[in-house]
Order: structure tokens, then sequence, then C-alpha cells
């Protein structure tokens, strides 16, 4: 069976040197372009590039995917930086090509993945909920692509489950001393050496506390995702927004 044709952007990044070396040394992929800032996006269609996996940055990564699309190549995209209006733009773009698929995931991490799944689950049952994220300081957002995305999850969960808004008496306070407010839910950002990707997701009620946390040590911990991201996206046309999708999580 021929190999899928992988290249990546941003592939001298922390993320992209990664995932150069994960897709080098997966049987079933051929890595077929590695590119850096700068770099001509033509190389994907003069290389024969099936699917683009883009870790590079917010500010790039909207022409990258628009090229992708337009050529019929697939993309796998953990970049940040995606809002409201950015997916909008983006699903236009995957209407005028039918059969092309993008995988937005803001956390590759399978552990990652499965916090918001379970917070999501456990958002109807408590008053309060805080997320906390804690990175390394060269990261260039706050806060974090999945610590948003955690916490538009929570949010929809308790306005299916008709919750009041938080108990929250603070009348007082300095500038960003409660963090971001993400739908109603506080986000706060922690930027510390030593620290790769973490984050906690703190549940409250009358008595009792129940904390999720997960913490990814290294950033090989992000490849079987993207991995999962690859091999699945080229089946599945359109936008997916968020790995769960590929997880049969239900099943
Ligand atoms: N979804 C996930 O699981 C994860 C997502 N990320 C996200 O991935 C992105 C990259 O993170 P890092 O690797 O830590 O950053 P980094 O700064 O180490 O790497 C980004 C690379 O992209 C390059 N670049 C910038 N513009 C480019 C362009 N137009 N074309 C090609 N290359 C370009 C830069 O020169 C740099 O080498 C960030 O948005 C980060 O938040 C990071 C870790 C996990
Ligand atoms: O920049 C990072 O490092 C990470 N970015 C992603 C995010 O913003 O959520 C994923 C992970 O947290 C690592």
């Amino acid at each position: 069976m021929s190999k899928l044709r992988v290249a990546v952007l941003g592939a001298r990044g922390r993320m992209g040197s990664e995932a150069v070396r994960a897709v080098g040394a997966a049987d079933d992929l051929e890595l077929v372009a590695e590119l850096g800032r700068g770099d001509r996006l033509e190389t994907l269609t003069e290389t024969g590039a099936q699917v683009a996996i883009d870790l590079t940055h917010p500010d790039a990564v909207m022409d990258n995917l628009e090229f992708c699309v337009r050529h019929g190549i697939h993309g796998v995209v953990g970049t940040t930086g995606f809002t409201g209006e950015r997916l909008d733009l983006l699903r236009t773009w995957l209407a005028g090509s039918p059969g092309t698929g993008v995988l937005i995931a803001p956390n590759f991490g399978i552990g990652a993945v499965l916090t918001m799944h379970f917070a999501q689950q456990a958002a109807r049952f408590f008053e309060s909920v805080e997320v906390v994220e804690l990175h390394h300081p060269h990261k260039a957002d706050a806060p974090s692509g999945t610590a948003v995305r955690t916490a538009q999850l929570i949010a929809r969960a308790r306005a299916d489950a008709k919750l009041p808004a938080q108990p929250d008496a603070t009348s007082t306070a300095l500038e960003g001393a409660r963090g971001a407010d993400v739908d109603g839910v506080p986000v706060h950002a922690v930027r510390l050496r030593g620290l790769v990707a973490h984050q906690e997701v703190l549940f409250g009620d009358e008595g009792e506390i129940f904390t999720l946390r997960h913490d990814s040590m290294n950033r090989g911990s992000f490849m079987p995702g993207v991995l999962l991201g690859v091999r699945r996206v080229t089946g599945t046309p359109g936008l997916t927004l968020g790995l769960e999708h590929f997880m049969d999580l239900d099943g």
C-alpha cells in the first residue's frame, strides 16, 4: 500500500521538530516536506503532500490553511488562536473544496483531551469551576487554546443544565486577579520556567472539591495524537474541532 504523503509546517520549532521525527518514524507515512518561516507554500503541491501538519504561529496559520484547502491538501492543525470568526472563514474555504478535511486540535495530548471530556461531564454537578493552565515561558498566547476550549465546553454544559452564574462576591480587584472570563468561566494562565504544558480544572460545591489535572512532561506526549489526526483526517471531509472526534470516546 502506498504511504500517505505528509508535510510539516513550522518544522524547526519545538513541536514541529518533534512531528518531523514522529512522521519520519511511522511506517505508513512519508515525510515529503519540512517548511519553516519564509519557505514557499508551493513546495506542498510540488512534493505532492496529501496532509499538512501546521505547528506554526497564530499569525501564520490562516494563510497556510487557505493555501492547503484551496489545493485539496488536508490539514492537521495544532497551532492556537482560533476565534469563531477564523473558524467561520475556514468553513467557507472548506465548502469550496469538498472532500478536503481539516482537524483543529487545541491539544493533541490524549490525557488533555480526556480532561476536556471529563470536565464537560462534571460541569453540571458543581456550583463553581475555574480553569488554571500552566506553561513554559516561551508560549506566545494566553490563555492556552486548550484552556479556552475547556472553558467553552464547561460553559456550554452549564448552560444546557440551566445552572446560574457562579457565586463570586468580588467587588474590588487588581486587574487580572480573577483571570480571563471565558463564557463566564474564570481562566488563569501561569508561565514558569521548567514547565511544558499543564492544566487543572477545579470544581467546587458545598463541602467538596473535585480536581482534574493533566501534565504533558515533554512534546513527545503530543505525537500519538498528531499521528492519529493525520491518519483519520483524510477520511473526514470538512472541519473537525477537537481530537476527541477521532477517539471514539462514546464507544
Ligand atoms: N495542539 C497541541 O497539542 C499543541 C499546540 N501547540 C501550539 O503549536 C504552535 C507552535 O508551538 P511551538 O512549537 O511551541 O512554537 P515554536 O515557536 O517553537 O515553533 C513555531 C515554528 O513555526 C515557525 N513559523 C512561523 N511562521 C511560519 C510559517 N508561516 N510557515 C512555517 N513556519 C513558520 C517558526 O519559525 C517556528 O520555528 C503554538 O501555537 C502552540 O500553542 C504547542 C504544543 C502542543
Ligand atoms: O504552546 C504550547 O506549548 C501549547 N499549546 C497548546 C495550547 O495553547 O493549548 C497545547 C498545549 O497546551 C501546549
